[in-house]
Formats: structure tokens, C-alpha cells, sequence
């Protein structure tokens, strides 16, 4: 999830007419969970664009805003008070480092577990709330982001005409899984100079080791992928809506001398500028 409260290039004047954007893309394919037929459009967005958009999916709109809430107040939050629920390993409050790897981004995160057991304490006492009002808006939340995920997962394993169809989801549905929670700010960046400088960039260039990942953001654009021939393009943001984008550990390489038959593209994602 991400939260920010204008669209990134808004706040930077200089930025906005220097920055060489790429365009906005609208041909995102757009999966209808609704629909029955929607497994073999997976399967195709999987192959050519390692990335979709879900619409029609049953997170109710009433858990996206609360916890949308909960987290636009713990980033309003001084940044002493935030640093005392860090550092981000594995699970806390993040600022700018991003990873083990020592990259930067101009970005502030929070790294949840998934676990419904997981402690809310350190949030909740930046908050100045019941960790249980915390926990009851992430497990909300998570648990129907998660639903909706393994849906999307047994679909793309029937498309895939792989069985049990349930090969992918299981292993989300497992007690001892490794999904993780990122809810990531970008803040307005005040200094222009230090911006230019460093050639800062919200959230570097990656991939995402997992299965798939989950993204959804409020209304802001800002992240961009990488297509098969090689052009990073803008996601039109879009509130209502989640997107998808395909994991290392899902990601098959054609091999030239072995049966698989599929490719399912991971893309770099995600310059979030
Ligand atoms: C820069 C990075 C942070 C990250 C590991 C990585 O090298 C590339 C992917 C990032 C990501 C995205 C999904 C999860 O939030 C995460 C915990 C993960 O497994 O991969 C983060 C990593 C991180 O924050 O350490
Ligand atoms: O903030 C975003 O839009 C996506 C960030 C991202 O790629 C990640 O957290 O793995
Ligand atoms: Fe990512």
C-alpha cells in the first residue's frame, strides 16, 4: 500500500517540467475478477507483461480507508516518534534505506508481518492508540487482500492447467509463510538541490523475490515498469483497483532444451519519482 497526499511530482515545481517522465501506459491489461474467463487473460498478462491490473475484487473499500487512515496519521507523525517503532528489520519503521543491500530511496516505509499474531505495539504507541485497533485494521485488511490473492493464484494455475489448482495459493495459505506487509510513504523531498544532486528516486529499480506482489496506492502516479522491449512506462494510478506484479519465485525461464513451454516475465519495477 502506499499513501501519499498529492501526486509525487506535484510538490517540485522544477522537477516537474526537467523530469523526463515516460508516458502514461493505458494498456495495462485489466483482469475482471468477476468473471469466470478471466484465468486465461491472467495467464497472457503473466507471459507478456509480468503485471496486471484486478478490478471487481471483493476488498471492501471500507478496510482500504481505514487503514489508509491509520497510516497517513502514523506518517504525519515527527520523525523521533516514527524512528521509535525501527529500525525495518525485518519487521518496523524505515526511513530511506531500503533493503540489506544499503540502497537509498526518498522513501519511508513500514514492514509488517502477515501474521495475525504479529505485535502492533510499537505502531500503536507512535499513535498513541490500542494496539488492537491497529491490529484489527491490518488483519482486515491483509485478510482479504489476502483472499483476494489466492484467488488470483488458483486462477492463474487453472489457466496454467496445473494441478492442484491450489499449488500457488497454498503456500500463501501456509501458517509459517514469509508474506510480508509494506506500507511505504513518499514524501514531498524540500530540499530541490539535495533532489538533483543525488539523483534521488522514490524506490529504486528491482525486482520482488516473492510470488507475486500486491500493490495498491492511493490516487498517485509515480510507478513505473519495465516492458519486454526494454521501455519503462507510468501505471495510470487508480484507487479502486489492485495490481499485480509477477515475483522472482514465480518467474519460469524457457529453456531451449526443456519442456516449458511458459514464460512468465518478472519486471523490473519500480521508480517511484
Ligand atoms: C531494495 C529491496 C528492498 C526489498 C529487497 C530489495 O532488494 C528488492 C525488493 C524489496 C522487497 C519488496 C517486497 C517486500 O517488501 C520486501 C521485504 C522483499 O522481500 O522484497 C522488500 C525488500 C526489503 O525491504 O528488504
Ligand atoms: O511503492 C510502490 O508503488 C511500489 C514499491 C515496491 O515496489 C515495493 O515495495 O516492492
Ligand atoms: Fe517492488
Amino acid at each position: 500500500m502506499v499513501v501519499l497526499t498529492k501526486p509525487a511530482i506535484d510538490h517540485f515545481p522544477i522537477v516537474k517540467n526537467s523530469f523526463k517522465s515516460p508516458s502514461f501506459f493505458n494498456d495495462i491489461p485489466v483482469i475482471d475478477l468477476s468473471k469466470p474467463d478471466s484465468k486465461n487473460l491472467i495467464v497472457n498478462a503473466c507471459e507478456e507483461f509480468g503485471f496486471f491490473k484486478v478490478i471487481n475484487h471483493d476488498v471492501p473499500m471500507e478496510f482500504i480507508s481505514k487503514l489508509e487512515s491509520e497510516a497517513i496519521k502514523f506518517f504525519s507523525s515527527p520523525l523521533p516518534e516514527k524512528l521509535k517503532a525501527g529500525p525495518a528489520d525485518p519487521f518496523g519503521y524505515g526511513n530511506k534505506k531500503i533493503g540489506q543491500n544499503g540502497d537509498i530511496g526518498w522513501v519511508e516505509y513500514i514492514l509488517l508481518s502477515t501474521n495475525s499474531e504479529f505485535n502492533y505495539q510499537k505502531f500503536a504507541s507512535v499513535l498513541g492508540v490500542n494496539p488492537e485497533n491497529i491490529r484489527a485494521a491490518a488483519n482486515d485488511y491483509v485478510s482479504a487482500v489476502k483472499k483476494m490473492s489466492c484467488e488470483i493464484l488458483e486462477m492463474l494455475a487453472e489457466g496454467l492447467k496445473i494441478h492442484p489448482t491450489n499449488v500457488f495459493s497454498k503456500l500463501l495459505k501456509d501458517e509459517k509463510s514469509d508474506s510480508v506487509f509494506r506500507l511505504n510513504h513518499y514524501p514531498p523531498c524540500p530540499d530541490i538541490q539535495e533532489l538533483n544532486a543525488k539523483n534521488l528516486i522514490g524506490f529504486g529499480e528491482h525486482t520482488d523475490p516473492q510470488i507475486i506482489s500486491v500493490l495498491r496506492s492511493n490516487n498517485t502516479s509515480g510507478l513505473q515498469i519495465l516492458l519486454k522491449n526494454g521501455h519503462w512506462i507510468s501505471v495510470p494510478s487508480d484507487q479502486d483497483s489492485f495490481f499485480i506484479n509477477v515475483g522472482d519465485s514465480l518467474q519460469v525461464r524457457k529453456l531451449p532444451s526443456s519442456n516449458f513451454v511458459l514464460v512468465l516475465r518478472n519486471n523490473g519495477i519500480v521508480q517511484n519519482s
